[in-house]
């Protein structure tokens, strides 16, 4: 499976072709509609997403609600197009005051001044537009088009805020708990108790003019082992979901398991030892390792943690430089989330699940679902006779 997304965040729309999913699959549109209204919730969002109500619209690749085979076409309508109609023309229009207000005070932490080095843009509108994590969205309706795929397996995905700011939820949780406890408080930690104090802190790092950041997790159930490999660096699914995280805005560091806190363990208290019984075969009391090792899945539940950095684009804006005179200037104010680490849980989620499904697609290649569902059920039986 591969795919591609386009769009500029106030363009007209975002569009995004996804090729490779197996034909005669059910696609439930409703569903991702509600993951994309799951993406635009959370407590530390901007004004924009008030205006955005996002719904999926399919062009191409699904007939009578069942996937071709043939490549897939979504599409995302930006609503705030509208207000954005001469600036973001894709045509060329005469020279008015409202399409020459260019930006050129480069924000520190976004990719506006590195954008336009590259793309020698002297508008830095011309980098903002698609490095701006709207794009995200065009990314959660490929994942939930996966999140159904992996659900046919009996995979199935979870996700929460586990620290935002200083305020971290240092409880671990059971898979049981996460699939009992989805329908999250609007800052998405999976306890009530942190909500007030998460609300406070963000509104007064809003009234100052900052940002927040924080750490999400993601958990995995009802995986096989065995997904990924050894043999090879690219065949690593820890390397795989690390680099798929890694692209999401914003996020700056991937940890699988007991993650960083290992280096201050012993082998003997990270290793999670192997037992075997008739029933479940081969299995593990504990889950050190967050279900991966050597590259592969080991049957236990994936355990993802992925920190986000905050919110470049501050009301209090910091030093930066004039790109047309040289001169120092406060970096451009742009509208802005003061947090999206609740919104960026669910972008995380669905590009474990978008890591997961193309790693599954190449080891038991299927053009069509219900012989993707018998090859991997038959290899699933096969494992337990290992
Ligand atoms: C869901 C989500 C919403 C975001 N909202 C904003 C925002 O409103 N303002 C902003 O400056 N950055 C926002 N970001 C982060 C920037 O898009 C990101 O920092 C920027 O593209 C630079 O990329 P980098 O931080 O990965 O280097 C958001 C990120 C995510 C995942
Ligand atoms: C549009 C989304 O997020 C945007 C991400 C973003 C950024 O710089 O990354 C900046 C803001 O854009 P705007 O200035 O239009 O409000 C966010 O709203 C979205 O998540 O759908």
């Amino acid at each position: 499976m591969r795919f591609l997304t386009a769009g500029e965040s106030h363009g007209p729309k975002l569009t995004t072709i996804v090729d490779g999913i197996p034909s005669n699959m059910k696609i439930n549109i409703d569903q991702i509609n509600e993951e994309l209204t799951r993406r635009q919730g959370g407590y530390g969002r901007g004004r924009r997403m008030k205006i955005e109500k996002d719904k999926v619209n399919i062009t191409a690749g699904v007939r009578f609600g069942l996937t071709l085979g043939s490549p897939i076409c979504l599409e995302l309508i930006n609503d705030d197009h509208t207000h954005w109609l001469k600036i973001m023309s894709p045509y060329e229009i005469d020279d008015n005051e409202e399409v020459k207000r260019q930006i050129h005070k480069p924000r520190p932490g976004h990719a506006d001044l590195v954008g336009g080095m590259k793309y020698n843009h002297r508008d830095l509108r011309n980098v903002l537009e698609r490095s701006s994590a709207r794009e995200t969205a065009a990314r959660v309706v490929v994942g939930a088009i996966c999140k159904q795929l992996l659900a046919k397996l009996d995979i199935h995905l979870y996700s929460r805020v586990v620290q935002i700011g200083k305020i971290k939820d240092e409880n671990k949780y059971t898979v049981e708990e996460y699939r009992d406890n989805q329908d999250l408080n609007d800052i998405r930690f999976l306890s009530d108790q942190y909500v007030e104090e998460v609300h406070q802190l963000i509104d007064e790092t809003k009234k100052n003019g900052d940002s927040l950041g924080g750490i999400v997790e993601v958990v995995v159930d009802g995986l096989i082992p065995t997904i990924g490999s050894y043999t090879q660096f690219d065949k690593k699914m820890d390397a795989h979901i690390a680099d798929r995280i890694m692209s999401i805005n914003a996020f700056k560091g991937v940890e699988f398991g007991d993650g960083f806190e290992m280096a201050n363990m012993f082998g003997s208290e990270v290793q999670d030892p192997i037992n075997y019984n008739k029933e479940n075969g081969f299995n593990r009391d504990t889950n050190h390792l967050g279900g991966l090792e050597g590259g592969m899945t080991n049957g236990m539940p994936l355990v993802i943690r992925a920190v986000m950095k905050p919110i470049p684009t501050l009301y209090k804006p910091l030093n930066s430089v004039d790109i047309h005179t040289k001169e120092p200037y406060k970096a451009q104010l742009e509208r802005s989330d003061s947090c999206a680490v609740p919104a960026a849980s669910i972008v995380c989620e669905h590009m474990v699940a978008i890591a997961l499904t193309e790693m599954i697609l190449e080891e038991f290649q299927s053009n069509e679902i219900n012989q993707l569902i018998d090859n991997y059920n038959r290899f699933k039986e096969w494992i337990k006779t290992y």
